[in-house]
Parts: structure tokens; sequence; C-alpha cells
């Protein structure tokens, strides 16, 4: 049986994930954190601070907000249990750190727990690598009305493989508001839609002289997410100290 803590346990991705491991018999929570515990029900003890967990687990999954991965990451230090990290709007500060903490303990971080986008970042580089340099470059995402940053970390990470296809010539243009000149040669555009109840939807342009190529994937439901995490949960247990992604796990 594998032990799991699941922090940001009562936010939309937590509840997700909170039911499909439940409907997993190799799985059980010991234990949650969320910012209000006093207003959660659960089926398992829930803290507002990670340090209080009377618990032990073999592994955390978080889907919560930048400023948890602090704690979290002295957490999995100082307890030696890995992690599975999914929370966006990570600055490059906090992925430094996760990467410094990937030294002493095994760590999964993906922007997107999906195996479609991880096709997709696949495919996006192919096509960088191919007419990269013949056309221009646009990412589309658009997600739920609650989404709290953007664009979203999945955008960031398609653009992210893009540049680096491109020997990192590209510079990352966001919105392009109050624009006065055309577009440069050496950019991506960047966009965030927000509204409704939108899952999550990621689409590449290539637009070049005499051709379009648009390669693009559409979440249908959150569960896609909760899955994934748990795949990469399984796979993370027994694993060296490290930085890992869904690439890994992919080609696992
Ligand atoms: N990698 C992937 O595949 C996916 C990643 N995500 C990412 O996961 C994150 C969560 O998404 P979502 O569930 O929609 O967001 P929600 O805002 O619904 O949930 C986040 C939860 O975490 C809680 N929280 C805030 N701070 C802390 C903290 N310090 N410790 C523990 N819990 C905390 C929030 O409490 P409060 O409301 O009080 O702030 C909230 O209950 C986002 O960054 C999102 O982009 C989402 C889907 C897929
Ligand atoms: O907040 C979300 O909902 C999602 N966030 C991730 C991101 O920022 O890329 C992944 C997914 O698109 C859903």
């Amino acid at each position: 049986m594998l032990n799991i803590i699941v922090n940001g346990c009562h936010g939309k991705m937590g509840q997700v994930l909170v039911k499909q491991i439940e409907h997993d018999d190799e799985l059980n929570i010991v234990a949650g954190i969320d910012t209000e515990p006093e207003k959660i029900k659960m089926s398992f003890p829930v803290y507002k601070n990670i340090f209080d967990l009377k618990e032990k687990a073999h592994i955390v999954i978080d889907f919560s907000s930048p400023k948890a991965i602090n704690d979290l990451l002295d957490y999995g230090i100082k307890t030696n249990t890995p992690l599975v990290i999914a929370t966006t709007g990570m600055s490059p500060e906090d992925m430094e750190n996760i990467k410094n903490a990937s030294r002493s303990i095994p760590i999964f971080y993906s922007s997107n727990m999906s195996v479609g986008i991880n096709i997709i970042l696949a495919l996006v580089q192919m096509a960088a690598k191919t007419i990269g340099d013949l056309a221009d470059i646009e990412i589309i995402e658009k997600h739920h009305n609650l989404k709290v940053d953007a664009p979203s970390g999945t955008a960031y990470s398609i653009a992210d493989k893009i540049n680096e296809a491109l020997n990192h010539s590209k510079e990352y243009v966001f919105g392009r508001h109050s624009y006065t000149e055309k577009r440069k040669e050496n950019e991506i555009g960047i966009h965030a839609i927000r509204g409704g109840t939108i899952v999550g939807e990621h689409s590449v342009i290539f637009a070049s002289e005499d051709e379009t190529i648009e390669i693009s994937h559409s979440a249908s439901s959150k569960n896609i997410f909760a899955l994934g995490a748990i795949r990469a949960a399984k796979f993370l247990i027994g694993k060296a100290p490290g930085f890992y992604s869904m690439r890994d796990l992919m080609d696992n």
C-alpha cells in the first residue's frame, strides 16, 4: 500500500485527486494539508501546516500554490519523503529551489500531468527544429475563470521546449497590449484566455509565408491531471534523488 499526503487537498484539483486515490486499491491517503482545515470534512486528518503532520507517508502529491513550495521542500528533505509537484506559477527562484532539493530527494515536477500534453511537447520541438526559423510562433492557452496564474505553466513549458530546439534564440512576448510596432521575428507570442469552466486548452501556431501549422491539445476533464499525478507517484517510489519529469515516466 502506498501512503500519500495530499498538499492542497481541498482545492479543485486536490478534491479530484482524493476521489481518484480512493478508487485505487494500491493507494491510501494518510493526511492532507490545506489553508482552512477547520472548514474541511475529509475521511483523513487535515492540517494547516505541513510540519504539524503526525502521520508519515511514502510520498506527497502537491496541487496547491507556489506559496507552499518552500515548506514543502523543507518537509520533503527533513523527512526524506519523495514529492510529486504539479503546482504552477512558480518563479525562476522557486524552480531553482526545487532543482536544488532534488539533489537530496526524488522530485517529480510537471506543469501538466497529462500524457497528451507531453506528446505535444515532443511535436512542437520537432516542428520548431524543422520550420522554427521560417515561421512566426504563437501560443494560446485557455483555462477556467478560477485559475490564478497566467500564462499557464504548460504554456511556459511549450515555449521553453520550442526555444530549446532553437538554441534559445526566442524572446517571449505576453499579450501585446499597447504594442505600437509590428511583430519581431524572434518573438514567441503567448496569450492567456480565462473563462467559464474550460479545463485546459493549449494551441501552438507556426505561421509561415505559405502555410500554417496548428498543434493543439484540449483536456476534457481534470481527472487526466489527477491520474497523471498518481502515475508519477507510483513511478517515483524507490527512485534515487533527482529531478524527474513526464518524459522520464513516458520513456520508462
Ligand atoms: N500540473 C498539472 O497537471 C496541473 C496543475 N495544476 C496546478 O495546481 C495548482 C492548484 O490548482 P487548483 O486545484 O485548480 O487550485 P485551487 O486554488 O482550487 O486549489 C489550491 C488549494 O491549495 C490551497 N493552498 C494554498 N496555499 C497553501 C499552502 N501553503 N499549503 C497547502 N495548501 C495551500 C488553497 O487554499 P486557499 O483556497 O485557501 O488558498 C486551495 O485549497 C495550480 O497551481 C494549478 O495551476 C492544476 C491542474 C493540473
Ligand atoms: O490550473 C489549471 O487548471 C491547470 N493548470 C496547469 C497549467 O498551468 O498549465 C495545467 C492544466 O492546463 C490545468
